[in-house]
């Protein structure tokens, strides 16, 4: 049988992944994440990882292209893709909130609301009944506010600097946010028992054996 492939989110939650894959044993290069290379087989323990743009991995999972992938919560919140979240990796914890300037227009109409995740932003206020305009932005989610662009953004905080520094404030927290385990759901049958190999292994390093209580 092929090895079973997992996809890597790149970027910020790569090397936390190959560290909890490297502490439940898994013999992963420890300077893998040091080439540009892309696609890694790692024969000793029949896997395949792949490098993949953190809004991809779950299109790789649902299509089944990969078995398994490593990704933020907020990236499956906003792709909203048919596959399975097995397990909390507890890393890459921050959260989504709503910030903007400090002196907080009330009286708005309609707010316009600057973000990287549109998708859960319409949601998030349709499911309040307010109504918002949208603005899909790519990344310094945090200008918008200070330009005028937007008055209010949806985005990540994890310590808060990037707000303070800007001069901007958290209006409201949204949720908690994590890196997440994630199967495609044909995967999850048939190749079910090297998966939840994977998935206890993994288990084990994030929340100990279940011994020490
Ligand atoms: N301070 C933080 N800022 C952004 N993401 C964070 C932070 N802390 C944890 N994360 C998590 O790391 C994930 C990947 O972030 P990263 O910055 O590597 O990629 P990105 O900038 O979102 O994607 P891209 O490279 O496609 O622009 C996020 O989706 C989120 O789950
Ligand atoms: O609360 P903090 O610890 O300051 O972290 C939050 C910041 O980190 C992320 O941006 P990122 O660094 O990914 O850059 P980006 O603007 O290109 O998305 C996020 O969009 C916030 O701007």
């Amino acid at each position: 049988m092929d090895n079973l492939c997992i996809a890597m989110a790149k970027g910020r939650l790569a090397k936390e992944a190959v560290k909890l894959f490297r502490q439940a044993d898994y013999d992963l290069p420890e300077k893998m994440l040091k080439s540009r290379k892309l696609i890694f087989e790692i024969e000793s323990e029949k896997l395949e990882i792949i490098l993949v743009k953190p809004a991809d991995v779950p299109i790789y999972v649902e299509y089944g292209t990969a078995d398994l992938g490593i990704v933020g919560k907020d990236t499956l919140l906003e792709e909203n893709r048919d596959l399975y979240e097995v397990l909390d990796l507890k890393y890459g914890v921050c959260e989504f909130a709503l910030a903007g300037l400090p002196d907080r227009k009330d009286s708005l109409l309609e707010r316009k609301v600057a973000t990287k995740y549109p998708d859960f932003t319409r949601r998030y206020f349709r499911n309040k009944g307010e109504p918002v305009e949208i603005i899909k932005l790519n990344g310094s989610i945090e200008l918008a506010p200070l330009t005028g662009l937007a008055d209010t953004i949806l985005d990540i905080v994890e310590t808060g600097r990037t707000l303070k520094e800007n001069g901007l404030v958290v209006y409201e927290s949204i949720r908690d946010l994590s890196a997440r385990l994630i199967v495609n759901k044909v995967s999850m049958k048939t190749r079910q028992k090297e998966i939840e190999i994977i998935i206890e292994a993994l288990d084990k390093v994030v929340n100990g054996d279940g011994n020490n209580a």
